[in-house]
């Protein structure tokens, strides 16, 4: 019966996109006072495209992020018979929906955002792309709604997308079921977390309310930042009978911010779900994942396989790979193709942090990264440079590799016992 009210209740909302409502009201808790990171009307320009910010919320830093979701895009229209139909949900100023459309060659982008007083600015912006095709079909729509409301009026219309960009102020979780809703089959959603609070692990409760999951401080906690709302994504995804894998996953210090670029597919996976738990042994250093069922025999090998008082768990989360390998590969031909891939952007060069997330795709390396301030530390010794540790444990046979969520920090097979053994050795050679 509720759903059935529900049902009308969308219903009767203006259906065609090509009519925004004027006056939207959105009551959505991730709805933020205006707030502007750059200059207001500043003149921007990304990768030759030019745009004006007004007093829309723009991060500049972002910037890394959208090259990586127009990347991704192109990508997965070369399987489509014409341009992705695009919803950017959250669009800002529209630098993402402009960029969707002359960069990663969109057939169909509705540019949404519910500050209506960004309307002008987003349609100037927009203006650089001719509003209608040779055949007379809409290139782009603007409107001025809570993203839910365009999300499910998506999916009641039966008009899917082929990638939905959610780009919200703090946890994200709150528009990943209807996201997932409005995707076709083996779409695309690019979604985006601003929240901090609950990977840190200082507020469980917090993580609890946005994620489903207890978190508590662990060395990673970036990378837990990542896995959380993966975990969340795979939930929803489940709810729904769908599944979800990661193309890449993307942690930036600006904000800080998490992206993660997924294809959603019907369907629900029942085993390999890569969804459990973490521990982390304050004492040895090591971690170790496993699954819902293993939960009551949590030990550590430092404690001679008795539970241990400085053994702390996180979950449910994402146990998984955070990337996919192959697609990663196909952004950066791309990238260098387009001459991107060697130009630094605030200080990030994309050829470099694609190398990085292939590499950390090894299958070898398990969740989570080393600190090495923390295996200098354990060592008392100073700490050693990233590289030589790397080529180090290379030599010993230890898949290693660096992490791009954390300069100072290695991805390893290779027990902290050991690394801190190898970085004391490291110190004698030199
Ligand atoms: C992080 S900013 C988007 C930035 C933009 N995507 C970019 O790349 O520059 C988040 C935007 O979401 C909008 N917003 C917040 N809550 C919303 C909601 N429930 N529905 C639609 N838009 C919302 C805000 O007005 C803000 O412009």
């Amino acid at each position: 019966m509720a759903s059935l009210s529900l049902h009308r209740t969308l219903s009767s909302l203006p259906l065609n996109p090509q009519l925004p409502n004027p006056n939207p009201n959105p009551r959505s808790r991730s709805l933020s006072p205006r707030k502007t990171l750059t200059l207001s009307n500043a003149k921007e320009s990304e990768r030759g495209i030019e745009f004006e910010t007004g007093d829309s919320f723009f991060r500049r830093e972002s910037a890394v992020g959208r090259d990586l979701g127009v990347l991704a895009a192109v990508i997965h229209g070369r399987n489509l018979s014409r341009g992705p139909r695009v919803l950017d949900a959250m669009c800002g100023c529209g630098v993402r929906a402009l960029r969707y459309l002359s960069q990663a060659g969109a057939g169909f982008v509705w540019a949404n955002d519910a500050y209506d007083g960004s309307r002008g600015l987003i349609l100037s912006n927009l203006a650089r792309e001719p509003r209608f095709s040779p055949d007379g079909e809409r290139r782009w729509v603007v409107t001025h709604l809570d993203a839910n409301r365009v999300l499910f009026e998506s999916y009641l219309q039966r008009k899917f997308f082929d990638l939905v960009d959610v780009d919200s102020f703090g946890s994200d979780s709150s528009f990943l079921r209807s996201s997932m809703m409005a995707l076709k089959k083996g779409g695309l959603l690019y979604a985006t977390s601003t929240d901090g609070y609950s990977s840190g692990g200082h507020r469980p409760q917090h993580s609890l309310a946005s994620y489903g999951a207890y978190v508590r401080p662990m060395p990673y906690s970036n990378e837990v930042g990542l896995r959380l709302l993966i975990g969340g994504a795979l939930r929803e995804a489940s709810a729904l009978g769908f599944h979800i894998s990661p193309l890449f996953s993307y942690y930036s210090y600006h904000g800080p911010v998490f992206r993660v670029m997924f294809k959603v597919d019907h369907g629900m996976l029942h085993e390999n779900l890569h969804y459990g738990f973490i521990s982390y042994c304050h004492q040895c250093g090591n971690s170790q994942a496993f699954p819902w069922e293993k939960l009551g025999q949590i030990c550590c090998p430092c404690n001679n396989g008795g539970v241990s008082r400085s053994v702390v768990v996180s979950g449910p989360l994402w146990t998984g790979p955070l990337h996919n390998a192959d697609y990663l590969t196909e952004m950066l031909k791309l990238a260098e193709v387009w001459g991107w891939a060697y130009t630094k952007r605030n200080g990030i060069d994309l050829q470099k942090l694609l190398n990085q997330m292939i590499d950390e795709s090894n299958p070898l390396l398990p969740f989570g990264y080393i600190k090495l301030d923390e295996v200098a530390s354990r060592a008392k010794i100073n700490s050693p440079p990233v590289s030589t540790m790397i080529n180090a444990l290379q030599k010993q046979g230890y898949a290693a590799t660096r992490s791009h969520i954390a300069p100072n920090a290695i991805k390893t097979n290779c027990p902290m016992g050991s690394c801190i053994q190898i970085a004391k050795e490291l110190r004698h050679a030199n």
